[in-house]
């Protein structure tokens, strides 16, 4: 953990020529870029961000992956390995929750697909008048999510108000995303967060996403809706992530339209 946060704070050092070696491709999200950019017209983040596909292993796209420094590309696999046991982990421990067999779950996250996403918020002067990060929910299954500096920026919300989360020297945030809402028919709730700017210093977070299989169907499980009626509609995996990445970050505009 502390590999990777020193060698991720190395790679937003890089000069930008050097930087743009691991560009976004067009219509691609992979690579060094701006987070969420989905018209022209929008207002943008204050933020730069990296990511990176790390899981199922032959997804990976090592040109994208930065070269300096010269641990970096260890330290991202090693991280990617563990998180990918933390995650397995409290995904078996939900499963249990939910009275779901642990079966029906491994075959929906089999193989773990896995991103990484680096966010890196430079300060502002204005810092009141920008945000990090609009409101949203993630589209993953869970997010695993490490605050890098001790700067906060991380806000959650909670009956209409937003709370900061500090961070804690070695822990992990586990975020619900939107597909655990979704398949569990709105047991665990994807939580509404964005990232706020500080006016002096930077800050980098890192956020670690669990995905399920590509040919999955996300819905609501049929062993948790039982004798009542499902509360979200059922969309191919595909599908729902072309309507996540076409969406503006918009809080939790986005579920309340998958309601039934
Ligand atoms: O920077 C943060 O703390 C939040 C990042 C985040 O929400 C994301 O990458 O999805
Ligand atoms: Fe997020």
């Amino acid at each position: 953990m502390e590999k990777m946060k020193a060698d991720i704070v190395e790679v937003f050092k890089l000069p930008l020529e050097e930087k743009k070696a691991f560009a976004q491709l067009p219509n691609s999200l992979e690579g060094y870029g701006q987070a969420f950019v989905v018209s022209d017209d929008q207002q943008l983040d204050w933020a730069d961000m990296l990511y990176l596909v790390t899981r199922p292993l032959q997804s990976r796209n090592i040109d994208l992956w930065p070269a300096q420094p010269p641990t970096f590309r260890d330290s991202l696999s090693c991280y990617s390995m563990e998180l990918k046991g933390v995650a397995g982990t409290l995904l078996e421990v939900m499963a249990k929750n939910l009275g779901v067999a642990p079966e029906e779950f491994s075959t929906i996250f089999q193989d773990q697909p896995q991103g990484v996403r680096i966010n890196y918020y430079p300060p502002c002067p204005r810092a009141d008048e920008v945000l990090g990060l609009s409101p949203h929910t993630d589209g993953s299954g869970l997010t695993l999510l490490l605050q890098v500096t001790d700067v906060e920026g991380l806000h959650i919300r909670k009956g209409g108000n937003w709370f900061p989360v500090k961070p804690l020297p070695g822990a992990l945030i586990a975020n619900i995303g939107d597909i655990i809402e979704i398949l569990s028919n709105g047991v665990y709730k994807s939580i509404e967060h964005r990232a706020i700017i500080n006016a002096k210093e930077e800050r980098l977070s890192i956020a670690t996403f669990h995905g399920i299989s590509e040919d999955s169907v996300i819905g609501p499980l049929a062993e948790i809706v039982k004798g009542y009626k499902p509360k979200y509609v059922s969309m191919s995996y595909r599908e729902f992530m072309k309507t996540y990445f076409s969406t503006k970050l918009e809080g939790r505009r986005l579920m309340e339209s998958l309601k039934l």
